[in-house]
């Protein structure tokens, strides 16, 4: 067996040292690096490393289930087992080999030999130190699972003295993993006592929901609803994402970055998925390999003025060890990848990400961004995992190039509205009448896939369920009704609704507007009393609801508050655009100005001002409100608070800055090439206009501006566009005077977006919906509405979750409609016969890549020759010569040893031959093993000379 000296470099690290020279692989693995990596793998004396290899070996497709049991033999020394797995990956070749030093990567096992090394040679006063602090090292090993009861037993023997006691659990933790190695070690420092005061402060920050602070308390436990979390990567087969992956290997694009990313639009829960992170790695229940996790919050630490090294801004901003921290800091340092450090709302940081001022040194002071920034460039605590929440907006390219991956997390999905509902009303009837009035209205379930939009509409149920027709249609509405149920709750005795509500507690909702105002202005989410004061707010208006206290570490004596969610401060931004006297006259054109960079507050400041200044989405949001507030359908209910002639001066002004800013985009618009349509590449900034005036929603407005929109085809791939957006672009696109053809390849629209996209599918020629997450259901919807649309004639779908359940739809669009000209679907889970239900109808059809698509979805774990295309099936494909534009045989078919053993009969091969006398492109068939008489083959080859047999 190789020795593995601990106190030499360790061999793993060398290993990756080679990786990084980029030795060619193959010679790397041969024989002068075998015993280091050998070492590398069984030095722990634990297994773990050499599964966790495996595993990545498996989940890449490298390793088969076969190799992987003729590595992983029970009961074969574990030395034997990797000797084995070196064996097969070289043998394997330089692809399989470029996979184990990725995965060796992965796993990134720790430094076994340095801890176990350390165990050793501090052996004498380790058992010294463990017999003072025995119950605690064997409480600790207990609990993570790394001992036994026996083995507790075991060293606890009576007839061993304490210092026998302390020398059998350091014999025990030489055989076990290098986490029990590194726990006894946390015992005999101060570590362990750290973790536990960081565990309980980070199960104390994170147990309790923020936005039910007005409300009531609710337990994370008791409401927390798994949203969608998808990889930003177009990564197939990426199936459901949980919290074990924001951490895990799936999606790493970058193996030497330290930094993921979860981004998300407003309130589609980015800020209450780190909470659960928290609160279950607190619990020890997810991410039990990270011995320490710190979670920051961007917002809070804007209120940092001091300069800090690393160690203070953990330290301080987390949890303040009470001894020790010195050496706790050491442990950090030392042990980078068993520390993770969160931060939640970098796009509320006042500053935008810049790479631009290193600092490497963790004992350097600097500024709060600028430690901030260089932690996720990986300049200071490198190999530390960091985790960060934003807005996909406050992302930019930058930041992007020291990204490990990047996550989206895209709110609730119908079932997780359907369970949170369930969960916010333990009353079952009043839960069913919530969804159902949720479901009755489409523009609403849309909007509920929002998790805040879901938690108001939940909250507000009395309000919902007595508005009868009225129900909410914009995210202005369901903020109204949010409004309305506060200010109910403050007039207890009284029954005044509306209007009249309104003018009521018109002095309330200006102090509130004017601190929202000034915040989203400054980026201020927090507010110390002083601010309150500066606007009058009152403790009563304290008390409303609109305000929560800020759970605050680093200022525990001053009380502070936050709005319930950023998206009521910008609403009360908005409404105080709307009530008050005091903006300036040019507030709303600012705000509207489209350009992110020159938007709103922004081009008050000066440019020295900017400098380094992140840019604020919460002034879009805050734009939309004041769309929607200052629409006709509102106007009545300002009657009382302000003066009519300046409430429509103001959406005058709005109307204007809407249709400047879509004129501005149709400006951008390119002459078409010669012989190609006019297309138009739409931008998020043109997606956040269509939103503004959907919440005007008056149809002349919305007329008036695409008037001069002449465009044959829009394209608005990576838009971020989910079903609220789609209620939106179907209410405004309807207005359009001709056909168009619209892409919206790669976003979230949904079987819910699918339907509210329906009425506008008569001005839509063609629809791409490819990677959107569509289900059968979504299609049954689209094809009954297009069956209707004349100029409905293509529709692109690849990459959805369809079954051939939908196949039966998309036959019967293709025989309803004579005039329908394209059908693109790749990688559906369809099975064969669901193809050919579909290829005996007519038409033109596009099936590049569809075999491959069955493969791996349809059929899994089996290869295409196990498909048995009959002679029925290959009639059904000949039967296709027929059509006009035949590009589907040609794909399939070039790849030929896909009919090889398929059970292919003569009458098959038949039809095969006539097909291919209409089909000179394709070079040849192949058709070995198939259920044919060597007679046949002889004459079929003779008829045929493509087929080969
Ligand atoms: N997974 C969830 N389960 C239950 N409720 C949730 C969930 N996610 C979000 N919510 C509700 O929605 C509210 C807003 O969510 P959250 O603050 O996490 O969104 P966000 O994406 O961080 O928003 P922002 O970008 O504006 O900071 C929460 O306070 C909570 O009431």
């Amino acid at each position: 067996e190789p020795k593995c000296n601990p106190s030499q470099t360790h061999p793993q690290k060398e290993t990756m040292n080679l990786i990084v020279a980029n030795i060619p692989l193959c010679i790397w693995f041969q024989a002068n690096q075998r015993s280091e990596i050998l070492c590398g793998l069984c030095a722990s004396g634990s297994p773990e490393p050499l599964e966790r290899v495996l595993d990545v070996l498996l989940a890449c497709g490298e390793f088969s289930w076969e190799d992987y049991h003729n590595v992983r033999v029970q009961g074969r020394p574990l030395h034997a087992n990797a000797r084995h797995l070196l064996d097969l990956v070289y043998a394997k070749g330089e692809a399989a080999c470029q996979a184990f030093t990725e995965a060796i990567r992965e796993v990134r096992p720790e430094d076994p030999g340095r801890v176990t090394g350390m165990l050793l040679t501090r052996r004498p006063t380790l058992v010294a130190e463990l017999q003072s602090c025995m119950d605690g090292a064997l409480e600790a090993l207990l609990e993570s699972g790394c001992f036994t009861h026996e083995d507790c037993g075991d060293v606890r023997l009576p007839i061993h003295t304490p210092s026998q006691q302390a020398r059998r659990l350091l014999d025990h933790t030489v055989f076990k993993s290098f986490f029990t190695s590194i726990l006894v070690y946390l015992s005999i420092t101060e570590l362990l006592i750290y973790q536990k005061k960081l565990r309980s402060s980070v199960s104390a920050q994170s147990s309790f929901l923020n936005t039910y602070g007005g409300t009531g308390h609710m337990l994370l436990d008791d409401i927390y609803t798994e949203g969608q979390l998808e990889l930003a990567q177009d990564c197939k087969d990426q199936g459901h994402l949980g919290l074990e992956d924001i951490i895990g290997t799936a999606g790493n694009v970058n193996q030497e970055a330290d930094t993921v990313l979860i981004s998300g639009d407003a309130g589609s829960g980015k800020s209450t998925l780190l909470q659960r992170l928290h609160l279950l790695w607190a619990r020890g229940a997810t991410l039990p390999e990270f011995v320490l996790l710190f979670p920051f919050s961007c917002r809070k630490l804007n209120s940092e003025l001091n300069e800090l090294s690393v160690q203070k801004l953990l330290f301080h901003h987390c949890c303040w060890p009470d001894r020790d921290q010195d050496e706790i800091f050491r442990f950090i340092l030392d042990h980078p990848h068993l520390v993770v450090i969160t931060f939640d709302g970098l796009d509320e940081l006042k500053q935008s990400f810049s790479d631009e001022r290193r600092v490497c040194c963790p004992t350097e002071p600097a500024p709060v961004h600028v430690l901030l920034f260089n932690l996720l460039q990986g300049s200071l605590l490198k190999g530390v995992r960091k985790v960060v929440t934003s807005r996909p907006e406050a992302v930019g390219s930058t930041l992007r190039k020291h990204l490990r991956k990047e996550l989206f997390l895209k709110g609730f999905s119908p079932d997780g509205i359907n369970c949170f509902v369930k969960k916010q009303h333990h009353d079952l009837s009043v839960a069913s009448k919530v969804l159902a009035s949720i479901q009755a209205n489409t523009a609403l379930f849309g909007l509920c896939h929002s998790p805040v939009l879901c938690w108001i509409v939940s909250q507000c149920h009395k309000e919902l369920l007595g508005c009868g027709d009225g129900t909410p249609q914009t995210i202005t509405d369901v903020y109204l009704m949010i409004l309305q149920h506060f200010l109910q709750h403050q007039n207890a005795s009284k029954c005044s609704e509306g209007a009249t509500l309104l003018q009521e507690h018109l002095g309330g909702i200006l102090h509130l507007g004017q601190l929202a105002f000034q915040g989203v202005e400054a980026s201020c989410y927090v507010f110390a009393g002083t601010d309150l004061e500066t606007c009058c707010v009152t403790d009563k208006e304290i008390c409303a609801g609109f305000l929560t206290q800020s759970k605050e570490m680093s200022f525990p004596q001053s009380l502070r508050y936050e709005f319930l969610h950023v998206t009521m401060q910008c609403f009360f931004a908005a409404l105080y655009i709307v009530l008050s006297n005091n903006t300036d006259r040019s507030t709303v054109a600012k705000l509207f100005e489209a350009d992110f960079s020159s938007t709103c507050f922004w081009s008050c400041l000066s440019v020295d001002h900017r400098q380094g200044l992140a840019e604020n989405p919460n002034s879009q949001i805050t734009a939309t409100f004041v769309s929607g507030l200052l629409s006709q359908r509102h106007r009545h209910l300002w009657l009382h608070c302000t003066p009519t002639t300046t409430v429509e001066k103001k959406a005058r002004q709005v109307v204007r800055c809407l249709h400047n800013g879509m004129q501005e985009h149709f400006k951008s618009i390119p002459p078409p090439v010669q012989c190609e349509k006019k297309s138009m590449h739409a931008m998020p900034g043109f997606v956040w206009l269509i939103k503004c005036i959907y919440e005007m929603r008056e149809s002349n407005m919305a007329e008036e501006v695409l008037s001069q929109l002449e465009v044959d085809h829009l394209k608005m791939t990576y838009c971020n566009i989910g079903p609220v957006e789609c209620t939106a672009l179907a209410y405004v696109l309807k207005h359009l005077r001709s056909p168009v053809g619209i892409e919206l390849d790669n976003n979230s629209v949904g079987d819910v977006g699918v339907e509210q996209l329906l009425p506008c599918l008569h001005i839509c020629k063609s629809l791409y919906l490819r990677n959107n997450n569509i289900t059968d259901e979504g299609i049954r919807k689209l094809v009954a509405k297009g069956i209707q649309c004349d100029n409905f004639q293509k529709i692109a779908l690849f990459n959805n979750r369809l079954t051939d359940a939908c196949t039966q739809h998309v036959s019967h669009l293709l025989k309803t409609k004579q005039n329908f000209l394209s059908l693109r679907f790749v990688q559906c889970s369809w099975c064969v016969w669901g193809w050919v239900k579909i290829l005996i109808t007519r038409s033109s059809v596009f099936f590049g890549g569809q075999w491959r698509g069955q493969r791996r979805s349809s059929c899994p774990g089996q290869d295409a020759r196990e498909w048995h295309i009959t002679g029925g099936p290959v009639v059904s494909l000949a039967s296709l010569r027929k059509c006009s534009t035949l590009q589907l045989i040609p794909l399939p078919l070039l790849h030929c040893t896909r009919l090889t053993e398929n059970c292919i009969t003569r009458e098959g091969v038949d039809c095969l031959v006539q097909a291919l006398e209409r089909n000179k492109r394709i070079k040849s068939v192949w058709l070995r093993n198939n259920h044919l008489s060597p007679e046949e083959v002889v004459e079929m080859t003779r008829r045929e000379s493509r087929l080969i047999f």
